[in-house]
Parts: C-alpha cells; structure tokens; sequence
C-alpha cells in the first residue's frame, strides 16, 4: 500500500542524470497523463494514470492535468542576515554604483553591522521565514551562505542559523563559509591580514559547523585573484570544496581561477571573458548564473548563458536572495528573468534550477530529479505546460509543495483561479 498517489498528472518532468553541459541541456525527457507513488520519504513508482488506478494508496492527489517537477533547488542564497537596506534603494536611484555604496561602508558592511548586533535567536526565526516563502515558491533544497560577520562570532552565528534550520527539516540547506565577503572598515589597507584571520578561521568552521564549501567575493575594491587563489588553496588544503563570486562586475579572470582551482561552482560570471567560457565548459564546474542580481543593479548586460552552453559549459540559476543586490526569494522570477533577458529556453531553465542547481551544491544524489527509490520532493505547479512558467512571470505558480514525501505547503482552494 503506498503512502500518496499523485495521479492524473499532464506533465511529469523527469530531467536526465547530470551534470547536464552544454547541448544535454536541451533535453527535458516528461511523461504525459502520468502518476506516481510516494512511501514514506521515497518516490516508490511512477507510471501511467491508468495504470495507477490499480494500486492502493492511503491518498490521492489529483494533479487536475497540471504538471509536477522535482523541488527546485536554489543554489546560492545569502538567507541569514539582520537588518535590511531599503534606504540604498533611493542611492541606487540617484546613480551611485553597488560598489561605490560599499566603499563608502554601506552596502555589505550595512548588514555586517545589524548581523554583529543580532541575537542568533532573532537571525534563525527570520531566516526560517525566508525558508518557508521559498518552499511555497517551490524551493525544496538550497545553499545558504555565512558572510555577514567577517568575524568568530558572527561567521559561526549564521552557519549555526543555517545548521539549525537545516535540522530542522523543512527544507535540505547546504551551508558555505563566506568570510572573505568584504573587507571591515578596521582593516582597510591590511585586507591581506584580514584574509589571513578567515584563513585562520578555517579548521573552526570545520569542526563547528556543517559548512562543506567556502566562497570569496573576488571583486574590483573586494579581494583580488590572488586573495581568492590563496583562500581557495587554504579551503581545500582544510577538506572543503570552494566557490567564488567571480567575474560579477569587473573582468577580473575568477572564472579561469575557479577552473584552475576544480571549484564546484564559479557564481556570477556576467563578465566572464571568452577565454575564461571556454576553459570552464571544458571543467567540471557549474556556472551559476544569477541574472535577479542584474536585473536588481539595473544593468543592461547579463551572463552570457547563450555561450556557455554553446560552448558546452554546465549551466544552474539561484536567486543570490540577499538583502541588497538581489531582494527576492522568488525562484520562478529567475526562471522568467533566464529566458527574458538571457534567451534561456524552457528546457534549459527546468534543468537549471533542478538537476543542475543539485550538482553545484553536492546534493545530486537526494535532489533535482525524481526517480524511483529517491527522495520525493515535488512540486505541483499550476500551469498548462512546462513552458508557460518563464512565460506568465512575477506569480507564484507552486499549487503544491512535498518534501522527503511530506506535504510542506499548499494553496488554498479559494486562492486558486485555474489559467486555462
Ligand atoms: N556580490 C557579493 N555578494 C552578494 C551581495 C551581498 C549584498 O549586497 O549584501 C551577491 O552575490 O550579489
Ligand atoms: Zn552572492
């Protein structure tokens, strides 16, 4: 007897094994008039309506024609931090560039300063808030990042925040240490012995928290490639596996550098050269492309995902949901944002923010797909075909949400006026 049928299901997204690179993103394998069988944690069987007809469940779904895909996964997320900074919005407005904010000590170091100041208590109900918004937007697994302390105390906070909430349950979050996210005003001028504390800080990390990856803002004003070589050398050199933000807004060359050093994922990439695409289409490292950043900048030029997976690079999406160059945690913007402004089609954007997503966190053996004998986080979505989510953006289109088999969140009937 199986737990729940999810029966009369007009699409069923099945994305291949990946890492999917280049051309293999093209390939969106469903199944149509489908259904599929839950016990416990597990998908136990997926098959045909009909046939599912046969088998005996304590409930059943019915999916009304609509389609299921696995829980999205948002790979690089900033989800714990105090404060917010609603004010630079009016700075932004008046011209003042992302990293001219930051230089002037707001921007990052704004929320360096209400992260210090909150109890950890506080960070954790208003992280799991956050969590709880995304799960409804369909987000089953994530990343989230330290990097609002730049000190001890405050880095192993919000990994703690992280960890916790991870504990917790509702959702599967994968936690990065990112001490090197900008550098206090109190070390302006020895930012090298600052990287040398974050360094020194390492085998805290490890033995305190969960943390599996570490990342660096390599970054125009922020920390060079040489920084970020020396940091990315001492990660590995302490077991963890690296990321970068690279090449978001000055060429700088972090995507060759996060190629040279095997990272999982180099982020950002706006100004990757063409060099630097090539290399990482020829590595095992995902380019995590973040175009709710750019659009939020208000910038005309986005990653350049057309060449990457001509080029045969390994293509995911996250939100980068932060509270200053990206305030959203809405997954389904992005997707639309990928195909509006990055000519991204539906079949690569689903792979992006499944498979793909899964691959650049280490979590590709519980998320991003749905097979039989794997975890069953699923998401029911409200729409006709799989194409139309990109299409009609800005709405929550998540009619139901399970994760490890558990129903997380749902739609209230009165909420839903079906679109055809
Ligand atoms: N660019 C660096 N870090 C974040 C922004 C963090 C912030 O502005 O608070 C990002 O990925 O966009
Ligand atoms: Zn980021």
């Amino acid at each position: 007897m199986d737990d729940q049928i999810i029966e009369n299901i007009g699409c069923l997204l099945l994305p291949n094994a990946g890492p999917l690179k280049g051309e293999a993103m093209k390939e969106l394998p469903v199944r149509h008039q489908a259904a599929l069988a839950v016990k416990g944690e597990q998908v136990v069987w997926t098959g045909s309506t009909e046939e599912a007809q046969t088998r005996k469940a304590h409930q059943r779904f019915n999916a009304e024609g609509k389609v299921v895909s696995p829980g999205l996964v948002d790979p690089h997320t900033h989800l714990v931090f105090g404060g917010s900074r609603e004010e630079e919005l009016a700075l932004k407005q008046a011209g003042t560039a992302y990293l001219d904010i930051l230089k002037r000590g707001g921007g990052i170091l704004s929320t360096v300063r209400a992260t210090r100041q909150a109890d950890e208590q506080f960070l954790f109900e208003k992280a799991r808030s956050f969590a709880g918004r995304m799960a409804a937007y369909g987000v089953t697994t994530l990343e989230a990042k330290s990097g609002y302390g730049l000190d001890e105390e405050t880095e192993l906070k919000q990994l703690s925040v992280i960890d916790r909430l991870n504990n917790e349950g509702l959702l599967d979050i994968a936690a990065t240490f990112l001490g090197p996210h900008a550098i206090p005003p109190e070390f302006k001028g020895r930012e090298d012995v600052f990287l040398d504390q974050m360094i020194d800080l390492l085998p805290v990390m490890k033995g305190k928290t969960s943390a599996a990856f570490t990342d660096i803002f390599c970054e125009t004003g922020v920390f060079t490639t040489e920084q970020a070589a020396r940091f990315m050398e001492a990660s590995q050199r302490h077991g963890f596996q690296v990321k970068i933000h690279a090449d978001e807004i000055d060429p700088l060359g972090g995507t060759e550098l996060a190629v040279q050093y095997g990272a999982v994922s180099a982020d950002h990439l706006v100004a990757a050269s063409a060099e630097g695409i090539q290399q990482l289409a020829a590595s095992d490292t995902m380019a995590v492309l973040l175009p709710g950043t750019t659009f939020y900048l208000g910038k005309d030029t986005y990653a350049d995902a057309r060449r990457m997976i001509q080029a045969g690079a390994a293509v995911a999406l996250a939100t980068d949901f932060n509270p200053g160059s990206c305030v959203t945690h809405n997954l389904q913007m992005i997707m639309a944002l990928a195909a509006l402004k990055m000519k991204m089609t539906p079949e690569e954007i689903w792979n992006a923010v499944t498979v793909n997503a899964s691959h650049a966190i280490g979590m590709e053996k519980t998320a991003g797909r749905i097979t039989v004998g794997g975890q069953a986080d699923l998401v029911l979505w409200d729409i006709p075909n799989y194409k139309y989510l990109p299409y009609h953006y800005g709405v929550n289109h998540a009619r139901a949400v399970w994760k490890r088999g558990r129903l997380i969140w749902e739609r209230r009937e009165a909420d839903v006026f079906p679109i055809s």
